[in-house]
């Protein structure tokens, strides 16, 4: 899994503004809104425990503070504890946190201590992105393209069938892709058929995986995956508006799905 980078989590702000504001204008509402809708929950000013995780690759810079300004986006009362690794742990239960957020490099995790629910980024971001997908008001039919069934893809194509998508799916790991078959019921995204869609959800760590043929001449592309999916070029030549975020949206899916 590639990691972020410090240069990922530069003006978060601006990246949310634009990215809220896209959303907005292709579903009707906007990140708080479709999160809303999606969990049944809002915000209540819970208390926000943000421990640095020290192990594997390290703490990464303006991680934590990110996480914060998440935290506080959303009307939450965030604080990042002094220490971190288990001292962080301590403190942060000590102080009263209602809601742990912690990441190593492999798990992000939020997990409520009040009601014990607990969320992974990677599902939380597969089932935000899917959403937002999902929603395109513009959209020509229930088929969506889903590339990539990683730990990402896979958590949003499963989303997209519980709601009655057509979902076509493509990815270069053949076992991902007939373990989604098998498991979800997608059908495997062919080129040959040169089929086109107005909804897109790109769940890769790789760039330029769409393609001119894939898509309608207006589509809605949906992608957390760095770099991003969808060539300049094509972006340019066609109307499709597109969502690209690295942190806020899925830290707001982990926090509504756990309160
Ligand atoms: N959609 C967000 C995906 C984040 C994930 N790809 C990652 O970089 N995880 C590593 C986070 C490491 C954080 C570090 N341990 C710290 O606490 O600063």
């Amino acid at each position: 899994m590639a990691l972020l980078t410090p240069q990922d989590l530069e003006n978060l702000s601006v990246q949310l503004e634009e990215n809220d504001a896209t959303i907005k204008k292709v579903t009707g509402l906007d990140v708080r809104g479709i999160c809303g809708e999606l969990y049944g929950t809002k915000p209540d000013s819970q208390k926000i425990g943000i421990i640095p995780i020290s192990s594997g690759e390290g703490i990464i810079g303006n991680f934590a503070s990110s996480l914060l300004f998440i935290a506080q986006y959303f009307g939450l009362n965030g604080f990042i504890t002094e220490h971190p690794d288990i001292t962080g742990y301590y403190e942060a239960v000590s102080q009263g946190a209602d809601i742990i957020l912690m990441a190593d490099d492999h798990m992000f995790v939020a997990h409520n201590l009040r009601n014990g629910r607990i969320a992974s980024n990677h599902v939380a971001t597969g089932v935000i992105y899917a959403e937002i997908a999902s929603r395109f008001r513009e959209a020509t039919s229930k088929d969506i393209l889903v590339i990539g069934l990683g730990r990402v893809g896979y958590a949003g194509a499963a989303h997209l069938v519980r709601k009655g998508f057509n979902v076509y799916a493509c990815d270069p790991n053949r076992a991902f892709l007939e373990k989604a078959v098998q498991e979800l019921g997608i059908s495997p995204y062919c080129r040959e058929d040169r089929k086109r869609f107005s909804m897109v959800f790109e769940a890769t760590p790789n760039p330029d995986t769409i393609s001119e043929g894939m898509i309608e001449e207006r589509c809605l592309v949906s992608t957390p995956g760095i770099p991003c999916g969808l060539p300049p070029e094509i972006g340019r030549k066609y109307r499709v508006d597109l969502v690209m975020e690295p942190l806020v949206i899925g830290v707001a899916s982990m926090l509504y799905s756990v309160m």
